[in-house]
């Protein structure tokens, strides 16, 4: 195995691995440990070359550690990406190689699920470190995180309704789903409990017609779904649905989802400011996943009560995040990146 340190500026440690053996060729990027152990998934995709991989797995370290500020996990960010095709290269040996590379950070890094990685890859991971979270509940972790992002986006839709609306009640309020999965599916159902008109998309139809005919919700058609005119509009499936050809059909008051990356670009948080759209930033208002997971590495290791207690922080979090934003006169999505400037500034300062 042969590992390469890639030095970037502003990221505490960038390492490539090479491992003939097994094929793995993975970079992992820790941004910043000032909040604590560096924490965040590991993908894996067919990356055109290492520079893209390079690109993504910086920006994605230096997301998380953004995400975990504002969150208060006590966790500082990270990442990794194994460059390959999935169904070419996986293999359990790959995955224990992947263990000695988490392995080699000494714990500064710790390891969880991202895109095209499941448990049981996970579970090769754990057999050469112990720096890996989100295993099943019978191996000692968190679990499945879904649930947690929906308790705490629909705590952070409390914040939204408030500003938008000047109460948090959900009675009568009309909130848009597009993505009835994981973690839409099981908001729509929390949300109807609370007393909101439920209306549902999702590019498999199917899935969205069985839920409203068992769950009582309204089904409109995925395409131009963004253009109805509703109180909330939550995107659960896929980023960037907020972007130059949607924004000027949006017809919502908020935009409150656990998608990552609503945004295409920072401009459209810009815009929907100059819109009269609140938004609420993706990566804090989707936290509840990190939040569940911290617990499980925090000291006496997983305790759900706690977990939820603190995944309802979303609410004072988001409530923060729309302080600054009226206070400084920015968009929210600054406001939520000033306020994780700051608390890693304070972190510092102390340190
Ligand atoms: N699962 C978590 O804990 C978590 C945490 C943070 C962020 N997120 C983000 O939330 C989103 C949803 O996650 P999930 O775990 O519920 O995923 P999922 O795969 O379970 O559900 C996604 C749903 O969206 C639908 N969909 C996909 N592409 C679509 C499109 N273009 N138009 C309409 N519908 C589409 C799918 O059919 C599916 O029903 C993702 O963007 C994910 O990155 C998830």
């Amino acid at each position: 195995m042969d590992i390469t340190e890639l030095p970037v500026e502003g990221y505490e440690r960038v390492a490539r691995c090479r491992d003939e053996a097994t094929g793995l060729h993975a970079i992992i990027a820790v941004h910043d440990t000032t909040l604590g152990p560096a924490l965040g998934g590991m993908r894996m995709l067919p990356y055109a070359s290492e520079d893209e991989a390079l690109f993504d797995v910086k920006r994605l370290s230096k997301g998380m550690t953004y995400k975990s500020a504002v969150a208060q996990t006590g966790l500082g960010g990270g990442k990794s990406v194994i460059i390959g095709e999935p169904a070419e290269l996986k293999s359990p040996a790959l995955f224990q190689a992947m263990g000695r590379f988490v392995d080699s950070f000494g714990g500064k890094y710790i390891t969880a699920e991202d895109m095209n990685i499941g448990i049981a890859d996970l579970e090769e991971v754990a057999k050469s470190t112990k720096h890996v979270t989100g295993l099943s509940r019978a191996s000692g972790g968190s679990g499945n995180p879904s649930p947690y992002t929906a308790r705490g986006v629909v705590m952070g839709m409390r914040a939204v309704l408030e500003e938008a609306f000047g109460s948090d009640s959900f009675d009568g309020r009309s909130i848009l789903i597009q993505g009835v999965g994981a973690v839409g599916g099981t908001m729509a159902t929390m949300l109807k409990e609370r007393g909101a008109r439920i209306i549902v998309c999702d590019l498999n139809e199917k899935r969205a017609r069985d839920l409203a005919t068992e769950h009582g919700f309204e089904v409109v058609p995925d395409k131009g779904h963004h253009a109805l005119e509703v109180d909330v509009y939550a995107p659960c499936a896929r980023g960037a649905g907020v972007n130059d050809q949607t924004i000027g059909e949006l017809r919502c008051k908020a935009i409150a989802g656990c998608a990552n990356n609503v945004l295409l670009e920072e401009r459209h948080g810009d815009e929907l400011k100059k819109m009269g759209i609140l938004y609420a930033p993706d990566y804090v208002i989707n936290a509840g996943g990190i939040i569940n997971v911290s617990i499980e590495v925090g000291p006496g290791g997983y305790d759900e009560p706690k977990a939820l207690e603190r995944i309802d922080r979303i609410y004072d979090n988001l409530k923060e995040v729309f302080a600054i934003s009226r206070e400084e006169g920015i968009s929210t999505h600054e406001a939520a990146d000033r306020l994780a400037e700051r608390r890693l500034e304070q972190a510092r300062a102390k340190a």
